[in-house]
C-alpha cells in the first residue's frame, strides 16, 4: 500500500498530455490554448471617437465651428475637415484628418443648423478619442499559452480577428460502473437493490472537469461480462474510469479483468480513508483509474486523482496542488496511518467539517464546497491547524 503522496507522484510522471490541434474561436470554451497569440492587427485599428458628438481640431481659443461633414460609425471614406469647420460624429466612428478631439454632444449647443457652440470647460485637445493601437498593439503578446478559455479570452481574440487557435485536445473518457445490484433512478427498487448513483455523479464530474466525449457503460459482477466491456470501453476511450469490483470480494473482478486486458498496475490501494483499494493502471497513452464502488469513495478519488490527470491532459498545471490551506473549526480524531480526505464546508476563512462522513454516505456532497486532507502521520487534528483544502 502507498501513501497518497507517492500516489500523486506516480500520477504526475505517468499522466498525459493531449494532443495539440486546432479549434475553431467558437469551439474553445473551457479548453486549454497551447500557443501564445499575438494580435494580428492594431486594435482599434484607426482612431475614433468614444462619443456621440462633434470632432474638430480642439484649441483653448476657439469655442464655435461650422458643421462640414457627418460620419457615422462603419463608414469608410477618407474625410479631411478643414480649419475652422467640425464633423458631426458619432460612437466607433473613424476620426477624419485635421481633427484631434471629440466635444460630446450634450456639452454643445447648436446655434444654427450647421453652426456650433462648446459650453463647457472640460474639453482638451485629445479629449474622447480613442487612438488605434490603445487596446493591442500589432504582433504584441496578447494572452500566453496555458491559459482557460472563458468569455473573455474568446472576446479579445475576435477583437484582434483571430479565428482558429491551438488547443490541447480534450480526451475521450468512458466510465464503466459495476454491480448486479444497481438499479437506474426512476425505476422501482426490490430489496437489495440499490440505484446507481456513481454512473450519474461520474458524468457530472467529468463535465465539470472540462471533459466533452464521454461514454458510460454497465457491467453485472460476471467476470466474462466485465471482461468484454472493459475491452470495449478500452478500445473506445483514451482514459477509462471504473466504480466497483475493485476490493477483495469474491465477486470484485475489475483487477483481473485489467490485467487479462494487459493494463500495466502503476499503484494499487492507497493508505487514505475513503477508497482504500483504488488502482490506477496505463495501457500505451490510455490512463486507467478503477475506484473503489463506495459512493464518497468514488467522488473523493475522483477529486484528489482523476480530475487532476485529466485537468493535465487538457493542458493545465500544477494541477496536483491543494487549493488553500486553511484551519479547521474543531479537534478531529483520526487513526495515525490513513489520510483523511472528508467533506467540508469554508466558513470565515476557516474549514467546518459536515456531518455523514461515511464512504456510502452522499449527503455531505450535497452541501459541501471542499475536501480537506488530513495528514496520514496525525492521530488527531487540533482547531485551528491549518490543512489542505480542495475546492469541488
Ligand atoms: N474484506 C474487505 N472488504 C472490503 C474492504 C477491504 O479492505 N477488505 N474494503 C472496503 C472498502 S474501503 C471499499 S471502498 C469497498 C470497495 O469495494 P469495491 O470497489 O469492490 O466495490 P463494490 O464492492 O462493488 O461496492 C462497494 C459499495 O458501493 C456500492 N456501489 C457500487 N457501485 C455503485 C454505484 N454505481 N452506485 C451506488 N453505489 C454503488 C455497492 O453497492 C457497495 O455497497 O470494499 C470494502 N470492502
Ligand atoms: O475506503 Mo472505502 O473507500 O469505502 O471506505
Amino acid at each position: 500500500m502507498i501513501s497518497v503522496e507517492q500516489a500523486k507522484k506516480i500520477l504526475a510522471e505517468n499522466s498525459e498530455r493531449g494532443q495539440i490541434i486546432e479549434k475553431k474561436l467558437g469551439e474553445c470554451l473551457g479548453l486549454i490554448l497551447a500557443e501564445n497569440i499575438y494580435s494580428p492587427i492594431d486594435v482599434p485599428s484607426f482612431d475614433n471617437s468614444a462619443m456621440d458628438g462633434y470632432a474638430m481640431n480642439f484649441d483653448e481659443n476657439s469655442r464655435s465651428w461650422v458643421v462640414s461633414n457627418i460620419i457615422q460609425a462603419g463608414d469608410t471614406s477618407e474625410i479631411n475637415i478643414a480649419s475652422g469647420k467640425a464633423a458631426r460624429i458619432f460612437t466607433g466612428a473613424k476620426i477624419p484628418k485635421g481633427t484631434n478631439t471629440v466635444i460630446p454632444q450634450e456639452l454643445i449647443e447648436v446655434i444654427e443648423v450647421d453652426q456650433i457652440k462648446y459650453i463647457g470647460d472640460k474639453i482638451s485637445s485629445g479629449s474622447n478619442v480613442r487612438l488605434k493601437g490603445s487596446q493591442s498593439k500589432k504582433n504584441s503578446l496578447i494572452l500566453e499559452k496555458g491559459q482557460i478559455f472563458g468569455a473573455g479570452q474568446i472576446g479579445l481574440f475576435a477583437s484582434v480577428g483571430v479565428s482558429q487557435v491551438k488547443v490541447f485536445a480534450t480526451p475521450k473518457v468512458g466510465f464503466i460502473v459495476t454491480g448486479n445490484e444497481l438499479k437506474e433512478p426512476g425505476t422501482p427498487l426490490k430489496d437489495g437493490e440499490i440505484y446507481n448513483s456513481n454512473g450519474p455523479m461520474l458524468e457530472a464530474l467529468l463535465k465539470e472537469s472540462g471533459v466533452k466525449q464521454i461514454k458510460s457503460y454497465k457491467a453485472p459482477d460476471d467476470k466474462a461480462s466485465l471482461q468484454k466491456i472493459i475491452d470495449q470501453a478500452l478500445s473506445e476511450n483514451d482514459i477509462l474510469l471504473l466504480s466497483g469490483g475493485i476490493s477483495v470480494g469474491d465477486y470484485d473482478f475489475v483487477k483481473d479483468c485489467l490485467n487479462a486486458a494487459k493494463v500495466e498496475e502503476l499503484f494499487y490501494k492507497i493508505k487514505q480513508r475513503p477508497g482504500k483499494p483504488m488502482f490506477a493502471g496505463k495501457k500505451d497513452k490510455k490512463m486507467i483509474f478503477a475506484l473503489p464502488g463506495n459512493p464518497a469513495s468514488v467522488h473523493s478519488c475522483f477529486i484528489q486523482y482523476v480530475r487532476p490527470s485529466i485537468k493535465h491532459w487538457l493542458g493545465k498545471t500544477a494541477v496536483w496542488e491543494a487549493d488553500h490551506k486553511l484551519k479547521i473549526t474543531e479537534d478531529i480524531p483520526k487513526k495515525p496511518g490513513f489520510t483523511y480526505f472528508m467533506k467540508g464546508r469554508k466558513v470565515n476563512n476557516s474549514v467546518e467539517l459536515l456531518k455523514g462522513q461515511q464512504s456510502f454516505n452522499l449527503q455531505a456532497f450535497a452541501t459541501a464546497e471542499c475536501l480537506l486532507e488530513l495528514p496520514a502521520e496525525s492521530s488527531e487534528v487540533t482547531a485551528g491547524t491549518k490543512v489542505k483544502v480542495y475546492d469541488l
